[in-house]
């Protein structure tokens, strides 16, 4: 906690997101799983023409195949239940990110966000606007899903439309948990903890915090030209400044030994939250820590890739090639088997 100078105690972001983490792991203790026959849920009214809630499931897993080939085949790994509700949650996600990255983006006002908001608080009770709505209503009856994530992803985008600098890492950091680490917390209720883990519900939510943080600082430094083209800064003001670069020097994009030392600090705090994210691994369900794994590893070598492109992010974009890609399934299948700190042997 920071004293102000008025005299009142201020919150770290830190501190107020691990707040959220704390409340959702309350949560989801509480909460009893319902477990129903999917196309009966007498708790949602289905829009439309809709009949059968499957097909809202199919059409997400479409989507979700069509935008993010390699995670797709990662949920493929998961339990059939447990893999239609990821679906819906990506679904939701991609298109509450598309509404400020997508092609419609320059219409998006502050009120557009508003009735996205308001549509989220229909499905949360029952009443889906769209197909694709319908499918995470089913999976918030099924899963204790909580909305609080998912309304702060919302405020994410609307961040997202009014700010475009970021003073210091704990003004960013706010931005990453609202776009990111938000995705963690609603996952992990889905993925399910195993049964045998030795560790606290808090922990385990932490280090999915933690991966969502990690992917987002990866995706923002992948994306420093792409985004300094749309004049925007995803980097804390003052560490800039502290390495002797300015926004200018970011929009002039030439790679300089002063960049790459900035670079290299910030490379080592997005594996310092990869590390954190790597302790919760374990503690997940049997089925979903192979696809968990994979995404780290994958989303990981972003970074390796960055080094080996020598620090050019302004026009070469870092990508992780098909053969890695590949390479890491076995690895992630490997990781997957070790269950670090519980007592027993799976039963499953
Ligand atoms: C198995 C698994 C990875 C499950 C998560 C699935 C899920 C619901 C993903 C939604 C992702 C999404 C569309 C988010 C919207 C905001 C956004 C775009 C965030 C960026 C993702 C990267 O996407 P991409 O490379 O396509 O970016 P571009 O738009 O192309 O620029 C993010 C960087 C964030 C993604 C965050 C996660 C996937 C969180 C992962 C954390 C977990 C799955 C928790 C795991 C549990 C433990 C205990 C570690
Ligand atoms: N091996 C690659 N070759 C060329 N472009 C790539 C490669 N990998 C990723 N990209 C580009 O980067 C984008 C984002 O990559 P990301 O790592 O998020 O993979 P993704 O969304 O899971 O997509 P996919 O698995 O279908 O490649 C891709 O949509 C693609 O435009
Ligand atoms: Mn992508």
């Amino acid at each position: 906690m920071v004293a102000s100078t008025a005299g009142e105690v201020a919150m770290s972001s830190e501190e107020k997101v691990y707040n959220v983490v704390l409340k959702q792991a309350a949560l989801v203790k509480k909460q009893p799983r319902i477990s129903r026959d999917l196309d009966v849920n007498p708790d949602i009214v289905l829009p439309g023409t809709l009949s059968l809630l499957s097909e809202a499931y199919d059409r997400c897993g479409e989507v979700c195949a069509e935008y993010a080939k390699t995670f797709y085949l990662g949920t493929l790994l998961m339990t059939p239940e447990r893999r239609r509700a990821i679906w819906a949650i990506y679904v939701w996600c991609r298109r509450t990110d598309e509404l400020v990255d997508g092609p419609n983006a320059s219409h998006i006002t502050p009120t557009a966000l508003d009735r996205w908001e308001s549509r989220l608080e229909d499905l949360f009770q029952g009443r889906p606007f769209d197909m694709l709505d319908a499918a995470l209503s089913d999976t918030v009856t099924r899963f204790p899903v909580d909305i609080q994530p998912f309304r702060d992803m919302i405020e994410g985008m609307r961040m997202d439309l009014k700010k475009s600098r970021y003073k210091n890492f704990d003004e960013l950091y706010l931005y990453c948990y609202y776009v990111a680490g938000t995705v963690g917390l609603m996952s992990v209720p889905v993925m399910g903890i195993a049964h045998d883990s030795q560790a606290t519900t808090e922990s385990v939510y932490n280090a999915a915090l933690a991966l969502g943080i990690a992917n987002q600082l990866t995706n923002i430094l992948r994306d420093v030209g792409e985004d300094a083209r749309r004049g925007r800064v995803y980097l804390p003001q003052d560490e800039l400044a502290q390495a002797g670069l300015s926004d200018d020097d970011i929009f002039a994009g030439k790679v300089t030994n002063k960049w790459r030392n900035f670079m290299k600090n910030q490379i080592k705090r997005a594996r310092m939250f990869f590390d954190e994210a790597e302790k919760g691994v374990a503690e997940l369900s049997d089925a979903s820590r192979w696809p968990v794994w994979a995404s780290l590893l994958l989303y990981r070598q972003i970074l390796d890739e960055i080094e080996a492109n020598d620090y050019n992010n302004f026009t070469k974009r870092a990508y992780v090639s098909k053969a890695k890609k590949i390479a890491a399934l076995p690895i992630s299948y490997a990781k997957s088997l070790i269950r670090s700190s519980r007592m027993y042997p799976s039963k499953a």
